[in-house]
């Protein structure tokens, strides 16, 4: 089958005896990081990404696979339906120095993720946000990522939906109970009693993003490097100017340097990573930053004068995972799992001839989507984000997981403790009553909506708990609540953070007391947006470089 994975001049290894300079650095191969280090090389700039972890997609020369994939260019990172398995093995592919997952590998979060895919609603921008960044001021980025990017709800080259009987099931109850069917990237600003089925950012058959259309542009330049295996320890500075960064890579440490007076970097490493470089930059609160300074990096770290007081790690969100469980005779459910080694040979066949079949679609077999807006009595819209899967602990089973997003007012803390691991030390799960509020009459929502639906069965909650009941019954800690969508520890806003504000970055998404430090990934979120994260994160990227690339050098570098 013509496959739109054909192999690619890959990265290079992380090298100490590089000499070169450049005008930009980019730090992180997420979605965050992906169209700053495309856009910066279509202006001309010499681009360097440093990427701390191995190769994913086989494009890139990544190798992790099963053996049915052997002899093939794809990679367990490629194939949609293979994604659950970073929840059996996440060996060498995980980040090691956070609490919680994350992908240090090529692509970020985008090489492990389950490819769902949302045009963000006007809400996301507009309630949050700063000047500049509201829902107007995003359209052109908007348009810009959906043109390379479009999604598709029909991953299989067919054209054809498998195994659909879950959509159906609840789809059908949805509808009767007065939700309206609605094409989700089309109308996505009818996020209220309305449901989809699921977009990806899939193409081809194969996982594709950001990794497929914006490293690949990138890649095709001369004047854009990219490096594996190079984890940045910190940037390097004076005062409120840097002039490059250190380099761990496995055969030591080396410092790549930028263009003297207007080189920049980009910091794109996510919401973890990203604050870890401050911290370790000597960026960010001092509890922390004395932290850092008596952990190994103390010796080397710059000097308590020179540090930048930021509230790096606060306004950390994630969104508020609530997970129901039904079941019902129609449902039909399909082992990832098995299929990971050896899967039925239907279906690897259908794959690997024609990109066609369950395993184009992501495991463990999604949708509907749906979407309710709920206003508590202090006044402010929280939007939720449904995603039904077929996984549960029935063979009939399907897990609807609500999304707490848009409009959430908790917030939790990130720090960092003495062997240099970030902790998510408050959790930031429901310590508001609003938020509660909108989350218990959301599960009542969902329970009136398909209470007319014969045959299902109520699994979690059971029919006699109430929806109040159930939802204080699961603890708010990430072991309990985690999704995965971690977002704001370096906040974008126009209240400096040195001067007893919120923001770590400014509107440009520069580090607030630095002339060329930039951060562009999810920790710049003010917060959340209503649904999975990834296209407003490649919007936000996007969005950033524009101002990047506007932005003047400071007059004594000119
Ligand atoms: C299991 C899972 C499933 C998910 N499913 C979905 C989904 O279906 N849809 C969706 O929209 N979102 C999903 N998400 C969330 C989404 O993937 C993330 O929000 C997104 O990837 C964050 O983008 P980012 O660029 O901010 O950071 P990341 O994607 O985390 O990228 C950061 C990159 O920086 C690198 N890095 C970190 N530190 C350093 C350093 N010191 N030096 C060099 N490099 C460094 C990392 O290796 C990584 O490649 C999922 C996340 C997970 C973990």
């Amino acid at each position: 089958a013509p496959s739109i994975n054909e192999a690619r001049a890959g990265p290079a290894s992380c090298s100490t005896s590089s000499k070169d300079t450049y005008d930009y650095i980019v730090v992180g191969s997420g979605p965050g990081a992906l169209p700053v280090a495309d856009r910066l090389s279509e202006a001309g700039h010499s681009v360097l990404l440093l990427e701390k972890g191995p190769a994913s997609s086989g494009r890139w020369g990544g190798t992790m696979k099963p053996s049915w994939l052997s002899g093939t260019n794809l990679t367990r990172f490629d194939v949609p339906g293979l994604c659950n398995q970073i929840w059996a093995d996440r060996n060498g592919i995980a980040c090691t120095d956070y609490d919680q997952l994350a992908g240090c590998i090529l692509g970020g979060g985008a090489a492990i993720n389950s490819g769902l895919y949302w045009k963000p609603h006007p809400e996301d921008w507009n309630m949050s946000f700063p000047a500049g960044w509201k829902n107007p001021d995003m359209q052109e980025s908007v348009s810009k990522v959906f043109s390379r990017l479009p999604g598709t709800m029909y991953p299989s080259m067919d054209g054809k939906l498998y195994l659909p009987q879950g959509y159906n099931t609840i789809s059908a109850g949805l509808t009767q109970g007065g939700w309206t069917s609605i094409v989700a990237n089309d109308q996505n600003d009818q996020r209220n009693k309305t449901f989809s089925h699921t977009t990806y950012y899939f193409s081809g058959g194969e996982r594709g993003g950001p990794m497929a259309t914006y490293l690949l542009t990138a890649s095709q330049r001369k004047n854009f490097a990219f490096w594996t295996g190079a984890a940045v320890k910190r940037v390097v500075r004076t005062g409120g100017h840097v002039t490059g960064v250190e380099v761990e890579c496995s055969g030591g440490t080396t410092t790549i340097n930028v263009t003297p007076n207007t080189g920049r970097v980009v910091i794109s490493a996510g919401t973890f990573g990203s604050a870890k470089i401050l911290w370790r930059s000597g960026i960010g609160p001092k509890d922390q930053l004395n932290v850092v300074k008596q952990s190994g990096d103390g010796a080397t770290m710059v000097s308590s004068d020179q540090w930048i007081d930021l509230p790096v790690g606060y306004n950390l969100y994630d969104h508020v995972g609530t997970d129901l469980e039904i079941a019902h005779p129609n449902i039909v459910n399909y082992d990832f799992y098995a299929a990971y080694n050896r899967p039925a040979s239907g279906d690897s066949q259908s794959y690997l001839n024609g990109r066609t079949g369950i395993l184009t679609q992501a495991a463990p077999n999604f949708g509907p989507m749906f979407w309710d807006i709920i206003t508590p009595s202090d006044g402010i819209n929280r939007h939720l984000h449904w995603q039904a899967r077929v996984e549960g602990s029935r063979s009939t089973s399907m897990t609807l997981t609500q999304y707490l997003g848009t409009g959430s007012v908790s917030r939790g803390r990130l720090t960092i403790n003495s062997q240099l691991k970030t902790i998510v030390s408050t959790s930031p799960y429901l310590n508001n009553a609003g938020d509660v509020a909108a989350v218990v009459q959301g599960v009542q929502n969902l329970r009136d909506g398909l209470a007319k639906v014969s045959g299902l069965t109520w699994i979690r909650p059971s029919s006699s708990q109430s929806s109040a009941a159930f939802v204080n019954s699961i603890a708010a800690n990430p072991g309990s609540r985690n999704s995965n969508h971690w977002i704001g520890t370096n906040k974008m806003g126009t209240d400096d953070g040195r001067s007893g504000g919120t923001a770590v970055v400014d509107t440009d998404t520069k580090v607030y007391g630095t002339d060329n430090l930039f951060v562009v990934d999810a920790s710049i979120f003010p917060g959340h947006v209503t649904s999975n994260p990834t296209a407003a994160i490649l919007i936000v990227s996007e969005h950033a470089v524009s101002k990047i690339l506007a932005l003047p050098f400071p007059a004594a570098a000119a």
